[in-house]
């Protein structure tokens, strides 16, 4: 992109980057002129869009090589490589591919399922049986590995008809005799006849169990556009919204450890597109819904077997016959215009592919998005082009003629490439750019469960203090979520199941009162200039939320240091903070005083303790950026004017301290003396920041770690309380970053050997069925597994 920007003379740098969307079409056009005829352009569109230059065509003698290097280690017992080994052949085997008279992708299949069964993972060998039998129904290996499977699971009447069938196709006097006796363990341990017929696990579908009980409407607000509201009261925890996206894609730092249609951690059995060797799904449903092929019967039947008997054929049939049907998915698939094999798709960055795949949708189901002289995007929703940075207008210039040059050639549309197409593209593009989402999952991996490799959930062993990690997989559209405005003190949260939205209320909502939902930043998590600053930069609007227009405990305490008299706790915060909050303040006695109706977010009793209202209003300094000024504090307590420069430093220095401990706590390592000098360190801060400041309660946090590591619970509970207590007065008591901690703390509780706590563990319940409803054992394995240890307590 850099090179291409170069290329781009000044004086159309310049008219691009001055362009506003009405001026649109002309700058498009000028760059497209430019563009298009430029050879180095050329080379580029060359590069991403031919095939033959392609890194994620599939690739037969790459496969075989990986099935050979998988075969060693398989024979050398090492299977989780050889799994790796495999997994990666199946990615890049053509589907047509044949590796010594057999089906290639079925024979990588079946030495998977081999392995798979070596580590103990039945079920997923059983899938990969499955697969391959649907492509070679009389593959005798893949009979055995599926009747080894099933007999694993202790479904003995199914590893009989397997094994038995396995004999028929087995052709050499070795296998038969294998086979014979594992079939005599089998029918000895078969008491019952055959148990039912096979179970396709890959179809699993969502589970909507939770009806949408609120009626939304779309209104039209005083100072953010559009906007959602309830019809009716709205009880808190309620299911507000679930949505697909519109359309959607995976991250490229996820693209090898989560699935590309629904985004779920994939299993370890993955399955490549049958296409391209790029995308991995967690099952056939997934796969096909995306938009490759399915692998199914291509050779005769079950060959020359005439003698198998009825009964087992009936047998044969019901397993190798695909379950899903392509035809009824009724879908658009997203992924199947880029499987061409070309690379762009690859390495163009996501917003760029979602964009494609939002242009592909919309000519499949419109057929008119880009060439109508009539403007009209596919998706309603809002876009602020002339408030993007400059450089990335030019950038989404560049980027929309690259897009279409690209579809152009892999994509069976008639894409033309002239300023109206482009234009739209690019404000497609500011489109995503304020209206996409990050797709997210939790993690808690770091929580002390007792876990397998494949991170399946065995029980849990106890004791853990580190954060719930919110990692983004994916981003996506949803053309009806995008109405919703952000708040900073939202009152509706969001989650993902699979890759739908769920949208649920954490507080009584009335009917008409804006449902609001956070695009990141919240109060007590960020100042409010720093919230202020994120969302113009990364969405291009001012926040107008009741949380960055009236006075907040948090915003005044997150970062405020003690007052210099220790008898005083009023808070000290610093000039140009000051100068904010003040407009704050006014802002809100203004609409107090003029607007009675006006709900203020001001509950005078929070800050009564720590200011006087009127102290920050009767200010009489203006910020000037003198240095003698950056370090004066006022108390906006008892209106005492505090240097700040040493109280800043000592505490600068006590919480690079809480850093070095933090690094053992990472690096698994811990001493007396450490502890001891961050116990200290911990201390200064406490006389040196208000005791609201964010950084006290991250420090508690830190040593309540560290305390948990040398096994010392009690002194790891005291940390965690009062880091609990903190977080209570900056975000609220039922928010759930309390949630989080009290996982912690019942977490460190039944670690020193207590395993009932019923007021931890029902404040915990409620917090989360707030913020995920009857989703939140899903979400949180953790959760689910603490619950099932105290209800053994209990019982
Ligand atoms: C995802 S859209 C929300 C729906 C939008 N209001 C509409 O009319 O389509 C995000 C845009 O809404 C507006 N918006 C959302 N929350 C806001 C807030 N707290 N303050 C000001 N504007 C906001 C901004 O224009 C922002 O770019």
């Amino acid at each position: 992109m850099e090179i291409l920007k170069s290329l781009v003379p000044d004086r159309l740098k310049q008219r691009v980057t001055i362009s506003t969307s009405g001026d649109l079409l002309s700058s498009s056009s000028s760059l497209v002129d430019f563009l298009l005829p430029l050879q180095e352009f050329q080379f580029v569109i060359e590069d991403l869009a031919d095939p033959r230059r392609a890194l994620c065509a599939k690739n037969k003698d790459a496969a075989v090589e990986l099935k050979q290097k998988g075969n060693r280690c398989y024979s050398s017992g090492s299977y989780s490589v050889a799994l790796s080994y495999y997994s990666k052949a199946l990615r890049v085997a053509p589907l047509e591919a044949e590796d010594k008279e057999k089906d290639l992708v079925s024979v990588l299949y079946v030495n998977r399922a081999a392995v798979l069964y070596k580590l103990d993972r039945p079920v997923e060998c059983k899938r990969d049986c499955d697969r391959a039998l649907r492509s070679s129904p009389s593959y005798a290996k893949a009979w055995y590995w599926r009747g080894k499977a099933n007999a694993a699971l202790e479904d003995y009447g199914n590893a009989v008809s397997d094994l038995k069938i396995a004999n028929f196709m087995e052709t050499s006097s070795a296998g038969k005799k294998q086979i014979e006796s594992e079939l005599l363990i089998d029918s000895e341990k078969l008491t019952g006849g055959p148990s039912s017929l096979c179970c396709n696990n890959d179809d699993i579908s969502l589970n909507l169990d939770e009806k949408c009980e609120v009626e939304l409407e779309c209104v039209v607000t005083p100072d953010k556009g559009r906007g959602m509201v309830s019809k009716g009261e709205v009880p808190p925890s309620s299911l507000v919204h679930i949505e697909e996206p519109y359309a959607a894609v995976i991250l490229k730092q996820s693209r090898d450890s989560n699935c590309h249609y629904c985004f779920d951690e994939l299993p370890a059995d993955p399955i490549p597109c049958t296409l391209c060797s790029i995308p991995l799904y967690c099952s056939e449903n997934c796969q096909v819904k995306a938009g490759g092929r399915i692998l199914r019967n291509r050779k005769a039947a079950i060959g020359n077997h005439g003698d198998i008997p009825r009964d087992l054929k009936i047998y044969i049939e019901d397993v190798t016959t695909e379950k899903i049907n392509e035809k009824n998915l009724g879908q658009f698939q997203e992924h199947e215009h880029e499987c061409s094999g070309a690379n762009w798709a690859a390495v163009l960055p996501p917003e760029l592919v979602l964009a494609g795949r939002i242009i592909v949708k919309a000519l499949q189901e419109r057929g008119d998005f880009l060439d109508n002289p009539e403007p009209k995007q596919p998706l309603d929703v809002c876009y602020s082009y002339s408030e993007l940075p400059i450089d990335t207008k030019l950038e989404s210039h560049i980027y929309s003629i690259l897009l279409l040059c690209c579809l152009q050639r892999c994509c069976s549309f008639e894409i033309p490439v002239n300023a109206v197409s482009v234009s739209r593209t690019i404000i497609l593009f500011s489109q995503i750019k304020v209206n996409s989402m990050a797709v997210v999952r939790m993690k808690s991996s770091d929580f002390h469960c007792l876990q397998d490799p494949f991170g399946k959930d065995l029980s849990c062993i106890g004791v853990n203090t580190s954060s719930i990690e919110q990692v983004k997989v994916g981003q996506a559209i949803y053309a009806r979520g995008s109405l919703f405005n952000h708040s900073c003190k939202p009152n509706i949260h969001i989650y993902f199941l699979s890759r739908n939205l769920y949208i649920r209320s954490t507080e009584q909502v009335s009917k008409g009162h804006p449902l609001e939902l956070s695009y990141g930043p919240q109060t007590g998590q960020r100042t409010c200039q720093d919230r202020l600053k994120f969302l113009k930069e990364e969405y291009s609007f001012q926040c107008r939320c009741s949380g960055c227009s009236t006075l907040n405990l948090s915003d005044l305490a997150l970062n405020a240091f003690h007052c210099t008299d220790p008898d005083c706790n009023g808070i000290v915060i610093e000039t140009e903070q000051v100068y904010s909050e003040r407009n704050k303040s006014q802002h809100s006695v203004y609409s107090e005083r003029n607007k009675s109706q006006h709900s203020v977010t001001i509950n005078p009793k929070s800050l009564e303790p720590y200011l006087e209202i009127e102290n920050l209003n009767n200010l009489d300094f203006e910020p000037r950026g003198d240095a003698q000024q950056e370090n004066v504090g006022y108390c906006l307590k008892c209106r005492s004017y505090c240097d700040l420069r040493s109280p800043r430093a000592a505490a600068d220095k006590a919480w690079a301290n809480i850093g070095r401990l933090q690094d053992k706590v990472a690096a698994g390592e811990m001493s007396g003396n450490l502890l001891h000098s961050a116990s200290e360190s911990l201390h200064l801060l406490r006389l040196r920041l208000h005791s609201c400041n964010k950084r006290i309660a991250e420090a508690e946090d830190i040593l309540a770690q560290a305390f948990c590591m040398i096994g010392d619970f009690q002194s790891a509970s005291n940390h965690c309380c009062a880091s609990i207590e903190i977080l209570e007065k900056l975000y609220g008591p039922d928010h759930i970053a309390i949630g989080y901690e009290l996982l912690k703390l019942l977490s460190i509780k039944m670690g020193s050997g207590y395993l009932t706590h019923p007021e931890i563990a029902d404040r915990l319940g409620m917090i989360f069925n707030s913020y995920y409803g009857p989703h939140a054992d899903k979400l949180f394995p953790y959760l689910r597994s603490l619950r099932r240890e105290i209800g053994k307590s209990a019982s």
